[in-house]
């Protein structure tokens, strides 16, 4: 899969205007805006539909986690917004995976499943009670996610080839936990940008080092520029 502009840029504030501003500098700099947590707590459907006036694709990234019935009816709520992706944990199993791709049909929505957080590693998945090591975890998750007809999956660029594998070329594999010269700050399983790419993963999700730089809509062009480098 060949994505013109791979970058999404994670939008973590509660400040509205922030967010506003940010995605109306960062339009036509990168490929999407993710709007998370923080966000969404703070704003809401609101929210998402102001940015989404800023006319850039939106990847709403609340994580649902709960019985299928629960997950599948926030799905009928959340696919009026227009937004291009929502997450899942896979964890929450093939049932609630399927009834919340029943309750997104009719709309272009894409559902993408969050295997292992990037901010964890092999200990911290021993600590959870998982004892199998990151990578083993990522592709059991990622198998059941495709095999549940998921378009996505999410997970660091550091297991993107064996998802491919898994999941072959029509997934779209999505990278948070990518690091340019900026500290690793709570990411624990990181890439850069060009190895990411390298390693076959399709989207690019890049927060703090992008939102926390003194020209962000430099930042995310010099990112794309050395993408484009042939080394
Ligand atoms: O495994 C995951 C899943 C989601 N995220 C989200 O991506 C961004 C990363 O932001 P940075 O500032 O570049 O660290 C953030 O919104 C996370 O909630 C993730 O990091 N890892």
């Amino acid at each position: 899969m060949s994505v013109v502009n791979p970058i999404i840029c994670a939008i973590d504030t509660q400040n509205i205007n922030k967010a506003i501003s940010l995605a109306n500098i960062l339009h036509g700099k990168v490929g999407m805006i993710k709007l998370g947590l923080e966000f969404f707590a703070a704003h809401g459907l609101f929210g998402v539909r102001e940015i989404t006036k800023c006319d850039i694709p939106i990847f709403l990234d609340i994580k649902l986690h709960d019985i299928p019935n629960t997950v599948a009816r926030t799905v009928t709520v959340i696919k009026d917004l227009n937004v291009a992706m929502l997450t899942l944990h896979i964890t929450g199993g093939a049932k609630m995976l399927k009834e919340a791709l029943s309750a997104a049909q009719g709309t272009k929505m894409k559902l993408v499943g969050v295997t292992v957080l990037t901010s964890m590693d092999n200990k911290d998945l021993h600590e959870s009670g998982i004892e199998k090591e990151v990578v083993s975890q990522v592709t059991l998750l990622a198998k059941l996610a495709k095999e549940s007809g998921l378009q996505g999956i999410v997970c660091s660029a550091l297991e993107a080839q064996e998802v491919r594998q898994k999941c072959g070329k029509d997934c779209n594999i999505i990278t948070p936990g990518i690091r340019i010269n900026s500290s690793n700050d709570d990411q624990k399983r990181i890439t850069t940008p060009r190895e990411a790419i390298a390693l076959g993963a399709d989207y690019l999700v890049l927060g703090r080092p992008i939102t926390n730089s003194i020209d962000p809509a430099k930042t995310a062009k010099l990112i794309l520029d050395s993408l484009k480098r042939d080394h």
